[in-house]
């Protein structure tokens, strides 16, 4: 049984480096955290202070309800898991997994046992014989989840470690890792920047950005009703579409969202009116993800958008059309392209590349980005923070059936779910509007 606290922890790196920014945390025993975010924003730094890799710089790393901030690793009672497998290449697979018994003394007999046990328990019991060297990527990283599983740790802490698998074998593996530790009940912090990794395998999430934590909760949570508007847009595929509306009350009867020269409307009756009344004659950002947008009639009554198609992307069991309805959209910097979520180029691998290029060339080849400078204090307006957000006109992505009988260029009106909006305030907090 482990339970893990982080409280208030900071880590400045000697270079001035704010890798992890008064970070709190509670992981409860048995349960499967998944730190997300993208490259640099101090996931790995958080599980190393927890590993007691690195020395938090202030606050209080707890394990089991005590400080174990001078805890040497050995003693934590841990087993880690890395994107590159770590094996001994010199050993065979049986032998890779009794290691970490053999260091702790057990006898040949209830070793192999033990080591059997677990191999079966992976699928890789027939491949004890050989060499890392001759087994598949996911073999290796069995190996790798065995040799970490044996001991039966209180913790299992796992960075990426499925990031350099092609990714049909991803799928499979995640199923499988989330599976075993659930089995075990290994409390398991998992590090990753593929947000359906975490979105599948979490019992919770914990999002980052450059070093802060900014929401952390269940799946449905983060995903149904995110904090802050950069959670609102890292999550999600398409990206959830965030647009600059300006609010105005028309007292007892409406509020009025509008939207470039396109207008939505809250009756006053609604519960959600009241919250966003609060902005009257100011702008906020809201959020409709796809799945709030059907495509209607033109002439259909209600909460409906007027569009004209900029382009679609076909995307085989469903088709995704780009609209613009004449509104200026906010984009979130640094969450990246969706598909960034399944490059494992991060920003070690970028430094990696830098530290290599150096000693060949003498000079660095990539400059060691400091995602923490240009940073804005949190209460900067992202309607006007050209740092971190930028406007743009408005493409409103829409989900239409699989190679549709529309064009770029066609007209489209979208049916808007009133009651899925998400609504921020100007320095990105999420509204409350006391509803889900
Ligand atoms: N030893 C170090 N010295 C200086 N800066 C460091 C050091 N280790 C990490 N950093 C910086 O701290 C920040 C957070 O790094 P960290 O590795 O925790 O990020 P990450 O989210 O895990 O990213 P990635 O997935 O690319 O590894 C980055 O800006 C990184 O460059």
């Amino acid at each position: 049984m482990t339970t893990v606290a982080l409280k208030d922890v900071t880590k400045v790196f000697r270079d001035g480096t704010v890798a992890v920014d008064s970070v709190s945390l509670d992981v409860n025993d048995g349960e499967f955290m998944v730190l997300l975010g993208p490259s640099g924003c101090g996931k790995s730094t958080v599980l190393r202070m927890v590993a007691g890799l690195e020395e938090p710089t202030s606050g209080a790393v707890m394990l089991d309800g005590e400080v174990a901030n001078d805890l040497p690793p050995r003693e934590r009672k841990i087993a880690m898991v890395f994107q590159d497998f770590a094996l001994y290449p010199h050993m065979s697979v049986g032998d890779n997994i009794a290691f970490p018994l053999k260091l702790a003394g057990i006898e040949p007999a209830p070793r192999g046992e033990r080591v059997a046990d677990v191999a079966s328990a992976l699928g890789i019991g027939d491949v004890l014989a050989r060499r890392p060297s001759q087994l598949s990527g996911g073999q290796r990283q069995r190996v790798a989840m065995g040799r970490a599983i044996v001991r039966r740790p209180g913790l299992f802490l796992m960075d990426e470690p499925l990031s350099n698998l092609d990714s049909g074998l991803r799928a499979e593996l995640r199923a499988e890792i989330s599976g075993l530790t659930r089995e075990l009940g290994v409390t398991t912090i998992y590090v990753t920047h593929d947000q359906a990794e975490a979105l599948t395998m979490a019992d919770r999430v914990a999002i980052m950005r450059k070093g802060v934590l900014q929401d952390v909760g269940t799946p449905t949570q983060v995903y149904g009703r995110p904090a802050t508007l950069y959670v609102a847009a890292f999550l999600g595929s398409p990206r959830m579409n965030l647009l600059e509306a300006s609010v105005y009350v028309h007292l007892d009867r409406y509020v009025t969202l509008t939207l470039g020269d396109q207008a939505l409307y809250l009756p006053w009756d609604d519960i959600r009116s009241r919250a966003v009344a609060h902005y009257h004659g100011e702008r906020i950002v809201v959020g409709m993800r796809a799945e709030a947008l059907t495509p209607v009639a033109p002439d259909s009554p209600g909460d409906v958008l007027q569009g004209r198609i900029r382009y679609l992307e076909h995307h085989g069991h469903e088709s995704l059309a780009f609209l613009d309805i004449g509104a200026t959209a906010i984009v979130v910097d640094e969450v990246g392209a969706p598909a960034d979520s399944d490059t494992p180029f991060g920003q070690r691998g970028l430094r990696r590349f830098g530290q290599v290029m150096q000693r060949f060339t003498g000079r660095a080849a990539v400059p060691d980005a400091n995602p923490n400078s240009g940073r804005t204090s949190g209460r900067t307006s992202v309607l006007n923070d050209p740092g971190r957000h930028h406007r743009r006109p408005a493409e409103l992505a829409v989900r239409l059936a699989p190679y549709p009988a529309v064009s770029a260029g066609h007209p489209l009106a979208i049916k808007v779910r009133m009651d899925a909006l998400h609504f921020f305030d100007e320095r990105g907090d999420r509204i409350d509007v006391g509803w889900r």
